[in-house]
């Protein structure tokens, strides 16, 4: 071991190391070695070494050094495996490119697919109205699967205006669902062709999105069209890879905010304090700006009256303090001490890989109190946001990361807030809703540091459309 280097956790199997007890529980394995090792400490993962900082005052130490401790190159290699397209690298400009585009998940082009988003929700709302005026019992994972998957999906890439525009989504969704079965193995570098039918979903999904199948659907977002025109202008790349391509950004625009919009909804209902108070904050705010609830009656909110929901804002955010497990990555570019507060220096090799594993933070007993129990207000202060919290009477830069850090920080992350409030305003403003069964749900720690965890079960539960 070199001086500074932290210290080595290997396992006792050659080449794979630790990697089969940190797959089984990242979460208790890493506070175990945290007890043992203290803040840094690396650790031998499938041929890897990953040092780990556990210490969230230190993480701004890793963010900000962007130039060092790279993020692309371990993202492309990832994602082109697991979606199927060749690595960005073979091609000037394809990543810079690409992260242009991200402009059009903000501002002006923000409220436009939130506002298209809502159409498109109250729309689907609008048939479940049709079939709930008495109770009617469904399995809450599915259901939000149903809706979010729908109302992103044409939001984002439109909809063949033809008769069988719906059947068409929903073969997509079918397919999405089990090649999304399978997504952490593919991430986990385990090779396609032994996953089962992974391999033929996979291509089947992807040539829904070849351009002549794309050319059908109308009234999609500019985001996805500017990734289209910037595609097109590669004709190095084949058409099926502009297809991956496409059907990568799908993954990413449904495959957390499909298990966070279930984990929004569950604690809700697991909590009738918490429904009461952010339902009465939603009906005060359609009583206010003059807009009548129930079937029929279309809503219209703007972004700044979106973000004044603050206790539906607080309750989206304990959801997803509780179930996102994302771990942030960085690559070492060079042999490179990284200096750490307090006169700590970590010395790195090149290639090494640095994470930070932000759901440590989250379930922190010195930051949240009683981190297990779901409050629903914890991110609310004398009625307003709450933004400062503390751990070890320090204030904390970093608190909440349910969508990564500095530069692969989600893009998408201000229209997946505002989906999910979207959903849960719309469901609160047409229906009573009851939790069928009574039985806790657990989270799957299948996808630890993959992003938001899966529910271990799926649940029942009824709505019928409110009385007024
Ligand atoms: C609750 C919902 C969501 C969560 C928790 C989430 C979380 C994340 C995280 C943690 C990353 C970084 C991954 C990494 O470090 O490797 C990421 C990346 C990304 N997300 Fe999201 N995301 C959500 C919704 C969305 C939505 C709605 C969109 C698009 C409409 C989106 C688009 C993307 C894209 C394109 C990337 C890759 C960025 C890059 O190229 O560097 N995400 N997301």
């Amino acid at each position: 071991m070199r001086t500074r280097e932290p210290p080595l956790i290997n396992g006792w199997i050659p080449f794979i190391g630790k990697a089969l007890t940190f797959r089984k529980d990242a979460f208790k394995f890493l506070i175990s070695q945290q007890r043992k090792f203290g803040d840094v400490f690396t650790v031998h993962i499938a041929g890897r070494y990953v040092t780990f900082i556990m210490d969230p005052f230190q993480y701004v130490y890793v963010i900000r050094n962007s130039k060092q401790l790279e993020f692309y190159e371990f993202a492309d290699k990832m994602a082109s495996r697991t979606f199927g397209y060749p690595s960005l690298s073979n091609f000037p400009n394809l990543n810079e490119n690409l992260h242009r585009i991200y402009q059009y998940l903000q501002g002006k082009p923000l409220d436009i697919i939130s506002d298209h988003m809502m159409k498109n929700l109250q729309h689907i709302f609008e048939w479940k109205c049709s079939q709930a005026t008495d109770w009617k019992t469904e399995k809450m994972y599915k259901f939000c699967s149903f809706l979010m998957f729908e109302a992103s999906f044409i939001t984002l890439y439109g909809r063949d205006p033809a008769a069988d525009g719906h059947n068409v989504i929903s073969e997509i969704r079918d397919k999405f669902t089990k090649f999304d079965a399978n997504f952490p193995y593919l991430a986990a570098n385990i090779p396609i062709e032994l996953l089962g039918v992974t391999k033929k979903v996979r291509k089947e999904l992807i040539h829904h999105f070849l351009l002549q199948n794309m050319a059908k659907w109308m009234g999609g977002s500019e985001v996805i069209q500017a990734r289209k025109d910037t595609l097109e202008k590669y004709e190095l790349l084949q058409d099926y890879d502009k297809a991956a391509h496409h059907f990568a950004f799908l993954w990413a625009s449904v495959g957390n905010t499909i298990p966070a919009t279930f984990w929004a909804m569950y604690y809700l209902l697991r909590h009738p304090e918490a429904l009461a108070v952010v339902r009465d904050e939603i009906d005060h705010l359609l009583q206010s700006t003059g807009q009548k609830k129930g079937p029929g009656y279309s809503i219209h909110l703007t972004r700044e009256q979106l973000d004044n929901l603050v206790y539906l804002e607080s309750a989206l955010n304990e959801s997803l303090r509780m179930c996102s497990a994302s771990m942030n990555i960085r690559i070492s570019q060079e042999d490179y001490i990284l200096k750490l507060e307090g006169n700590q220096e970590v010395s790195l090799r090149k290639g090494d890989w640095i994470a930070l594993y932000p759901q440590i933070l989250h379930m922190d007993p010195e930051v949240y109190e009683d981190p297990e129990v779901y409050k629903f207000d914890r991110y609310v202060e004398n009625g307003k946001k709450k933004t400062t919290f503390y751990k070890g009477g320090r204030k904390l830069k970093y608190f909440l990361m349910p969508f990564g850090s500095g530069i692969s920080m989600c893009p998408g992350r201000f229209f997946a807030m505002n989906e999910m409030k979207l959903f849960l305003i719309l469901f609160l403003a047409h229906f009573d809703i009851e939790l069928v069964e009574k039985k806790p749900v657990g989270l799957d720690n299948s996808r630890m540091g993959l992003g938001i965890l899966l529910p271990d079960s799926d649940i029942a539960f009824c709505y019928k459309i409110r009385s007024f």
